[in-house]
C-alpha cells in the first residue's frame, strides 16, 4: 500500500467525452479530484458538444476500449467504478464484459440516455443490454425520471411511482437505486432513495431556478463513486454526494449559451454556504 493510500484511493470512470468540457468524462474527472479520489478513465466515445447540444458522437472501437480498461487495470488499486454514455447495445457489452473480467467493484451505473439538449447517448437496445449485462453488476443505479421510466417501464407522476419503478429496477439485480427528480417541475426536487436493506427515503433540495444544469447527473454519481472509493457506506456516500452537489449547482459558471457547465471545483475551497 502506498503512503497515500487512505487519502487518495483510485477510481475509474468509464464515459463519453465532452468537448464543451461541462458534462462526461470532464465532469466526472472534476468532480473525484473535489472528493478527493483520484480519477482514471476509459473513454467509450467522443462526442462533438458544447453547452447547447451534441452535435456529433463517434463511438470508439472495441480493440482501444479493452486497451484502455488493460492499462488502467494493471497499475491502479481501483476502489470503485461509475458509468456514463455507452452509446449502443455493443459499447454497453464491451464494458460489461470489462467489469466482469476485471471483477470492478463498487460499480455506479448512471444509465445516461438523453443529453440535456436532447440529443440520444443510447439506443433502445443499448438500453436492454444495460438491464441485462450492466445493471446486474451495478452496486448502484442513478437514473433521472425519464430513464427509470424507460428502465421500468410505467410513468413516474408521484413518489409512490418513484418507490415502485425503484423497486422494479433493483429487481434486475442491482441492489441500490437513486431515481433524480431534477427533471419535475415542482419547487422542491426531490432525489428517491431505494437501498439493499429495504430502507428508502426522499432526498428533498429546494430547485435552484437555472439553466445551468449540464452535468449534474454524472456530478452526482461521480461523486457518490469518489466516496466509495474512499470506503464511505452507500447511504453515507448518497448523502455526503447530494450535498457537494446542491452546494455547487448554486454556484455554476456564466460559460456557453446553453444549459451551462457546473464549477465542480470550488467545493475544496469550501467558500460556499449551503
Ligand atoms: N434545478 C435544480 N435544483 C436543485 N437540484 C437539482 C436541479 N436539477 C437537478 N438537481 C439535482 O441534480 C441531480 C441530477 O438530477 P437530474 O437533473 O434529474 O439528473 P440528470 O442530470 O441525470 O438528468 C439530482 O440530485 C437532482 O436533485
Ligand atoms: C458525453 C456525455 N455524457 C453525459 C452527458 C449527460 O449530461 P447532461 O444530461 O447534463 O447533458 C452528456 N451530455 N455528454
Amino acid at each position: 500500500m502506498q503512503e497515500n493510500d487512505e487519502q487518495y484511493p483510485e477510481a475509474l470512470t468509464i464515459a463519453g467525452s465532452d468537448s464543451g468540457g461541462g458534462a462526461g468524462i470532464s465532469a466526472d474527472i472534476k468532480t473525484m479530484q473535489a472528493c478527493k479520489t483520484f480519477s482514471t478513465y476509459v473513454i467509450v466515445g467522443v462526442t462533438a458538444q458544447n453547452t447547447l447540444n451534441v452535435q456529433a458522437q463517434y463511438p470508439l472501437p472495441k480493440k482501444i476500449i479493452d486497451q484502455q480498461f488493460a492499462s488502467v487495470l494493471a497499475d491502479f488499486d481501483i476502489r470503485s467504478a461509475k458509468t456514463g454514455a455507452l452509446f449502443n447495445a455493443e459499447h454497453v457489452k464491451i464494458v460489461a464484459d470489462n467489469i466482469r473480467k476485471y471483477k470492478i467493484q463498487n460499480l455506479v451505473v448512471d444509465p445516461v440516455m438523453v443529453a440535456k439538449g436532447e440529443t440520444r447517448l443510447l439506443t433502445n437496445d443499448g438500453v436492454k443490454m444495460m438491464i441485462k449485462g450492466l445493471i446486474p453488476q451495478a452496486e448502484l443505479v442513478t437514473p433521472n425520471l425519464p430513464e427509470a421510466e424507460i428502465l421500468a417501464g410505467q410513468k413516474i407522476n408521484d413518489e409512490a411511482d418513484m418507490q415502485q419503478a425503484a423497486k422494479t429496477i433493483q429487481g434486475f439485480g442491482c441492489p441500490n437505486v437513486i431515481i433524480k427528480g431534477g427533471h419535475g417541475t415542482n419547487a422542491i426536487v426531490t432525489d428517491f432513495v431505494q437501498l439493499k436493506n429495504k430502507k428508502s427515503y426522499l432526498l428533498k433540495s429546494r430547485r435552484i431556478n437555472t439553466k445551468r444544469t449540464h452535468g449534474t447527473g454524472d456530478t452526482l454519481s461521480a461523486a457518490i463513486s469518489a466516496y466509495l472509493a474512499q470506503g464511505i457506506d452507500m447511504d453515507t456516500a448518497i448523502k455526503r454526494a447530494h450535498g457537494y452537489l446542491a452546494k455547487i449547482i448554486k454556484h455554476p459558471l456564466y460559460i456557453g449559451h446553453g444549459h451551462g457547465p457546473l464549477n465542480q471545483g470550488e467545493w475544496s475551497n469550501s467558500k460556499y454556504e449551503v
